[in-house]
């Protein structure tokens, strides 16, 4: 459902993604994606969704180039990016009838403006200006833009990012509430959240890929810390003074 085929890009001379990244995830799987700040993880989902040329390799959208069949991969793709973009002047309801309309969706739009309210709960700030939201909200708001179109792929930047523990529940739940019929890659920089949602992780460092795997498998030697202190710091085991944080923000500069 989402293929990355050698993937890298450079940004003038400094190269953000190395080593020709591939991988394969097939449908109804839900993905982790994690790394330091840095790693790589927003210039890979940009190339995968499309909205960043890669320098090299290609990606594809349920069988759909990104770029040489750009609408077809879109109509199955729907995408979070990091902040937004939401616009602030406009309301919940205004923006996913502006979205739903763009996207051609018809006279079906109605009723899947009132689902995915009814998913993302937004029926009590649906007349008032997302600027004016709380950032949990905007998340919420930026989910329902995502899951508009009812697409088969749902690609996320950081998600959870900034949001408070209620508020990290709720999001949780509405991604688990999307069961695995959809396929799902997630950014996050919250290590047990990848352990709570995630079937794989895909671990990025320095634009490399250092990790591809089962949870589980990441922590067979030792706690979820550790092993990705391991795999970001060339092997070396985390110190026994760093306390065992459920965030890596800060990690790396
Ligand atoms: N437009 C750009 N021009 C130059 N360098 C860039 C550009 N965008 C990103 N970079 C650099 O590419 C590298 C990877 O950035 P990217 O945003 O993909 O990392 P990330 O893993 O998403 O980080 P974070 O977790 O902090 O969001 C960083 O060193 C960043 O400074």
């Amino acid at each position: 459902m989402i293929e990355a085929s050698g993937l890298s890009k450079y940004y003038g001379p400094f190269v953000a993604v190395q080593h020709d990244i591939s991988f394969k995830i097939p449908q109804g799987q839900i993905v982790a994606f994690l790394g330091p700040n840095g790693a790589g993880k927003t210039t890979l989902m940009r190339m995968l969704t499309g909205y960043l040329a890669p320098s090299a390799g290609g990606a594809s959208i349920a069988g759909f180039d990104v770029r040489t069949s750009r609408i077809e991969a879109s109509r199955r793709l729907g995408y979070l990016p990091e902040n937004g973009p939401l616009y602030p002047d406009m309301t919940p309801l205004e923006l996913l009838t502006f979205c739903g309309e763009a996207r051609e969706l018809g006279p079906a739009l109605k009723s899947r403006i009132e689902e995915v309210v009814d998913i993302c709960a937004l029926h009590l700030v649906i007349e008032k200006p997302v600027g004016k939201l709380s950032r949990g909200l905007k998340q919420r708001v930026g989910l329902a833009q995502a899951l508009l179109h009812d697409p088969d792929v749902l690609i996320m930047d950081e998600p959870t990012a900034g949001l408070d523990p209620n508020q990290i529940r709720q999001f949780r739940e509405n991604i688990q509430g999307l069961g695995h019929t959809k396929t799902l890659l997630i950014s996050t920089h919250i290590l047990h959240e990848a352990d709570a949602v995630a079937d794989r992780v895909l671990l990025v460092n320095s634009g490399r890929l250092v990790f591809d795997g089962q949870v589980s498998e990441l922590e067979e030697d030792g706690s979820i810390e550790e092993a990705f202190y391991r795999l970001t710091n060339h092997g070396a085991p985390l110190p026994p003074n760093e306390p065992a944080a459920g965030s890596i923000e800060g990690q790396q500069p």
